[in-house]
């Protein structure tokens, strides 16, 4: 049986952004990724340097792991990273829906899957210019293509400055239908050092004003609710 590159599985905790803020989430955080955003918060799953913390899990193996942590009672998993489209999970979410629990994921719209149909919430997360990144959209739209079955797709932009709320506006126009959520960066990723949560609501102000004086009503505005509250701890 082919493997899981898993860097960790942790929860319950509450998902800390986007469409599904605040609903009770284990984590499935996925090793490797082809990006390499200049503001990752989650490095320990991208950066090869910590691939000797990354374990070969069998599908059975991370099932087993989340009702460990669920305690068997069924709540939504999320499949993040790293980018989990690297990767092959047909087999964990026809297990994991067949007892009840859903399943969402996280990523850059990179590559396309498959089992994105299987998904109950996928979120599509194009890298703005302050990435270093740039969006290969005919890929993401092989994504959006792919997920056609799934029963929920949004689109979640994290923006750092002008420039990046620029390139938001204008890369969303061309999908007027999907729900979008815009969300401030954390410039501070290190999870030794403390976040400033007065610098994280300035942010948050800031991308709230510009977007109502624009009058652009599309997007919805969320903090990262779990950065608020626990900063950048992992596991949490
Ligand atoms: C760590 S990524 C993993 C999934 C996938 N690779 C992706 O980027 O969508 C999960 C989410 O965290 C966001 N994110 C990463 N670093 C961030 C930061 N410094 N501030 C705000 N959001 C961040 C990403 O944009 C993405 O929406
Ligand atoms: N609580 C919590 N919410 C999250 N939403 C997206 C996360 C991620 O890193 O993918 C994340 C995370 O790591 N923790
Ligand atoms: S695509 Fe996601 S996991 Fe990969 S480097 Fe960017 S933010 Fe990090
Ligand atoms: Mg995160």
């Amino acid at each position: 049986m082919s493997r899981l590159r898993i860097a960790e599985i942790f929860g319950p905790t509450i998902q800390g952004e986007g469409a599904l803020i605040g609903e009770p989430t284990v984590f499935v955080r996925t090793g490797g990724c082809d990006y390499r955003c200049s503001w990752c918060d989650s490095l320990h799953a991208v950066d090869p340097a910590h691939r000797h913390l990354w374990q070969a899990m069998t599908t059975d193996a991370v099932w087993a792991e989340i009702t460990r942590l669920s305690r068997g009672r069924p709540l939504t998993v999320s499949l993040s990273g790293g980018n989990p489209a690297i990767q092959d999970f047909t087999a964990l979410i026809a297990l994991g829906q067949a007892q009840g629990y859903r399943f969402a994921c996280e990523t850059q719209g990179s590559i396309a899957k498959p089992w994105f149909a299987q998904l109950d919430t996928l979120v599509l997360s194009p890298k703005p210019p302050s990435s270093g990144e740039s969006v290969d959209w005919p890929a993401f739209d092989a994504c959006l293509s792919a997920a056609k079955g799934a029963a929920q797709i949004v689109m979640k932009i994290v923006i750092f400055d002008e420039t990046d709320y620029a390139w938001a506006r204008a890369a969303t126009d061309r999908y007027p239908a999907l729900p979008l959520y815009l969300q401030p960066g954390n410039p501070e990723v290190d999870p030794a050092t403390p976040v400033n949560p007065q610098d994280l609501s300035d942010r948050l102000l800031w991308l709230v004003d510009k977007t109502m004086a624009d009058g652009w009503f599309a997007p919805r505005i969320l903090p990262q609710l779990h950065v608020l509250l626990w900063g950048n701890k992992r596991g949490v």
